[in-house]
């Protein structure tokens, strides 16, 4: 009899670890296992535990766990592989649940839980292939003097009720520090580490019942207990020859594309009766979820040839990087479905689409465009205000809010502009910003913000158009418009999406929500929304709901970061805490939000951080860092790990601008390591380094990261903070928001190694 073989997701993270030679092993075995499994070169057998777990034999040294989860109508076994290891470490012990909250297959891992945790809980292990014991073995220590509980204020009954695996629960309430729990939670199903996390965090019992265990409830029937090959077909696991081929040569860069964690899958397959939002600390994994909505949007569409689904985001580079991640986990005919375009680059094309001939304007940036103000000011020899207010005025609350009369400026909502300004003080601001304007008009300029409030009044009267087109068809009962449309191209009239999927939301504008909010007709599914208000970078605090998007009652919150280690996060944190301060972090819409039960499961080293006594010591110390990295890199952490190529996995992250270019003069001059300046495009070149400004991490990961220059004067700029903290203490209040979220950012895009260097004064926000 032949066997469908599908492969666990704890399993599959092993393998990752196992040596090349035994990944091959394990090739054939899947290979053998198929054809038949009950080939005696397998030796297949079940374990004393609850009889569910099986073990095969891979090759002389590791065994294969399997449960079989019944047989199928072709007669057909169906096995899953739960774990593969040394045979040393299979004991009779084992065996498989079906969660009571999820109704997945669960594997509790025994053998990595710390003997002293076993021994108060009263657990003995017997391998089923014991050694030969050549001296007889010492008798246990007595279990330690029980010390206090780390879970306090839990019952066993809570834990079981919240969903931890019921092997799991005496073990989970006799550990008494953070390191058994780490022990523990290493051979943990997903849901259970996620609850005990997050009560270790200090969640309290009902934060967990609502954030971790409703998101991932199922209903199940009355004895879903005993049918592991229903509860096969609700786990996740990677079922083809091919997927798992893949899973082994990429290793596990390419986990997110297989297996999504049980909230985020939530998050992507469900059906949303309007615009929805997911926030969540860096890392969390919001780009993953609204990369596969995009795919499950796409596989629901009915069959065609255009571009229903649009995914966007802010800056460019990001969006090279999405198109490339989402190349990498859809089949081509369904990714030719979906539109891939940065935010700019989707007004820049509503306004070609309607250009009139000999009307284009040049788009500049804000520096240009406040430069003309400048000289503006200049010329009228107008002191009574500065540049960058008037500026600041014009583009949030003018253009933000698009006003187009002096009147409706009178009436306008100045939230978050700091100092209030009077009628007679409006007036004068309105006829100079009107002046500036009709310079900017008549030198052939345009900023990307008006661009993007033109395209949002494109996008809308297109909207309106189909609106009315809609309820004139309506009010005559569903006939068709012939004579209405004829000639009139109305006929061809309709939303251009049927999907948006917006990544990095927090840095949006209100003309680029208003633009969207055109681009597709409201209903199930229209809009998903992924951002961290945390991580906003540049100016544009938008509610979402005063853009016509209304997410309230479909929000959810991602807590569980993948990317970052516990040590990287705890620091993090610290720059983003505002304890004591009168501020706080919108959640996009008139509300708050906030990094609580945010954590990572990730460990590695405490980051480092550098006083230095001037920048060429920084310079110094850096490249001699660097090189380490490399070397560690290169050869594999001395031969311990996998050896990789190191381009793309280092950057360098600097303060201010100019730092740029003598960094990396620096290393390629001094220290023989090729770079790559991030621009606004991505990496340009192949060197091993990459190194930018902050503002150019955004979205990006990489596994070594140093940030340099982080200095007092410089993270928050002295400059901005001195021109404010008087005159408009709520905008200074603002710029240091700006400046803490900026190197929380940065500190958040490194993966296992952070380094944090300065020379003078360190930046306040920093944890020393
Ligand atoms: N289910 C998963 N399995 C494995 N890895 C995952 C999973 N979800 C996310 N990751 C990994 O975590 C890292 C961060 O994910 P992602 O970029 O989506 O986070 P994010 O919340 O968008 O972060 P940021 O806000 O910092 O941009 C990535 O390396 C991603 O591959």
């Amino acid at each position: 009899m032949t066997a469908r073989l599908s492969l666990y997701q704890k399993a599959e993270q092993e393998l990752y670890k196992l040596d090349r030679s035994v990944k091959g092993k394990f090739y054939d075995f899947c290979h053998r296992f198929r054809e038949d499994p009950d080939h005696p070169g397998l030796d297949l057998k079940p374990l004393k535990g609850d009889g569910r777990v099986f073990r095969a034999k891979i090759d002389q040294s590791y065994r294969a766990l399997l449960a079989k989860a019944g047989v199928d109508d072709k007669g057909q076994e169906n096995w899953l592989v739960i774990a593969v290891r040394h045979r040393k470490h299979v004991y009779e012990e084992l065996s498989v649940a079906i969660n009571r909250i999820t109704g997945e297959i669960e594997f509790v891992d025994l053998s990595v839980v710390g003997e002293s945790v076993l021994q108060r809980a009263g657990i003995t292990l017997t391998p089923t292939e014991p050694e030969p014991q050549p001296t007889p073995e010492p008798a246990p220590e007595p279990a330690p003097a029980a010390a206090e509980p780390l879970l306090t204020g839990v019952t066993a009954d809570d834990l079981r009720d919240l969903g931890v695996a019921d092997q799991l629960i005496d073990l989970a309430l006799a550990v008494t520090d953070s390191d058994e729990l780490d022990q523990l939670v290493t051979g943990a199903p997903l849901l259970s580490k996620d609850i005990l996390y997050g009560l270790a965090a200090g969640m309290s019992l009902d934060e967990v019942r609502k954030e971790i265990t409703a998101p991932v409830k199922v209903d199940l029937g009355q004895d879903y207990e005993q049918d592991l090959g229903a509860a096969l077909a609700r786990t996740t696991v990677t079922t083809i020859d091919a997927d798992i081929q893949a899973a082994l040569d990429e290793g596990d860069f390419r986990a997110w594309k297989v297996f999504l964690h049980p909230t985020q899958a939530k998050l992507v397959h469900h059906t949303y009766n309007g615009p929805a939002r997911v926030s969540g600390g860096p890392g969390t994994g919001k780009t993953i979820v609204a990369l596969h909505r995009v795919r499950h949007l796409a596989e629901q569409l009915p069959p065609g040839h255009n571009k229903p689904i649009l995914l966007t985001t802010f800056t460019k580079n990001l969006t090279t990087d999405l198109r490339a991640r989402l190349a990498s986990l859809m089949e081509p005919e369904l990714l030719a479905r979906v539109e891939i375009a940065h935010i700019d680059q989707l007004a820049a094309r509503v306004l070609s689409e309607n250009a009139v001939k000999g009307a284009v304007r040049q788009r500049v940036y804000d520096t240009a465009a406040l430069n003309v103000l400048r000289q503006l000011l200049l010329e009228l020899d107008e002191r009574r205000w500065d540049a960058e207010f008037l500026y600041e005025e014009w583009d949030q609350v003018i253009l933000g809010q698009s006003i187009g009369t002096r009147k409706a400026y009178f009436d306008a909502r100045r939230a978050g502009r700091g100092r209030s300004v009077t009628r007679p003080e409006r007036a004068q601001i309105w006829k100079i910003l009107e002046q500036f304007t009709t310079r900017l008009d008549k030198e052939g300029l345009e900023t990307w913000g008006q661009a993007a409030e033109r395209a949002a009044r494109l996008a809308m009267e297109r909207d309106a158009k189909i609106r009315e087109r809609q309820e004139y068809k309506e009010a005559i009962g569903g006939k068709d418009l012939i004579h209405r449309d004829d000639g009139s191209g109305m006929r061809f009239l309709h939303h251009r999406y049927r999907h948006i999927v917006v990544d990095e939301a927090q840095d949006l504008r209100a003309a680029h929500w208003k633009m969207l909010r055109a681009m597709v007709a409201p209903g199930p599914n229209d809009l998903f929304i992924a951002g961290d208000t945390h991580q906003r970078i540049y100016d544009q605090q938008v509610t979402l709901g005063t853009v016509g998007v209304h997410i309230r009652g479909r929000s959810s919150r991602l807590t569980l970061s993948y990317r970052t280690t516990k040590e990287i996060l705890s620091r993090a944190m610290q720059v983003v805490n505002l304890t004591g301060k009168d501020l706080a972090y919108d959640d996009l819409d008139d509300s708050t939000d906030n990094l609580n039960g945010y954590r990572s499961v990730l460990r590695g080293p405490v980051p480092d951080l550098v006083p230095c006594t001037s920048w060429d010591d920084e310079l110094a110390q850096l490249a001699a860092t660097l090189t380490a990295w490399r070397e560690e890199i290169t050869t594999g952490n001395g031969g311990t790990g996998q050896r990789r190529d190191p381009r793309g996995s280092i950057a360098v992250c600097v303060a201010e601008r100019d730092m740029v270019s003598q960094v990396m003069f620096h290393l390629a001059t001094k220290a023989g390591i090729t770079v790559a300046e991030l621009t606004k495009d991505g990496p340009k070149g192949d060197g091993e380094v990459h190194v930018g400004t902050m503002h150019r991490f955004k979205g990006l990961e990489y596994q070594k990261l140093a940030i340099v220059g982080a200095r007092d004067g410089v993270i928050p700029r002295t400059a901005v903070i001195e021109r404010y903290r008087t005159t408009d203490p709520q905008r200074c209040a603002r710029e240091e928001l700006k400046a803490r979220s900026l190197l929380f950012v940065a500190a958040t895009r490194a993966r296992d190694a952070l380094r944090i260097s300065w020379h003078d004064k360190p930046s306040p926000y920093l944890p020393v």
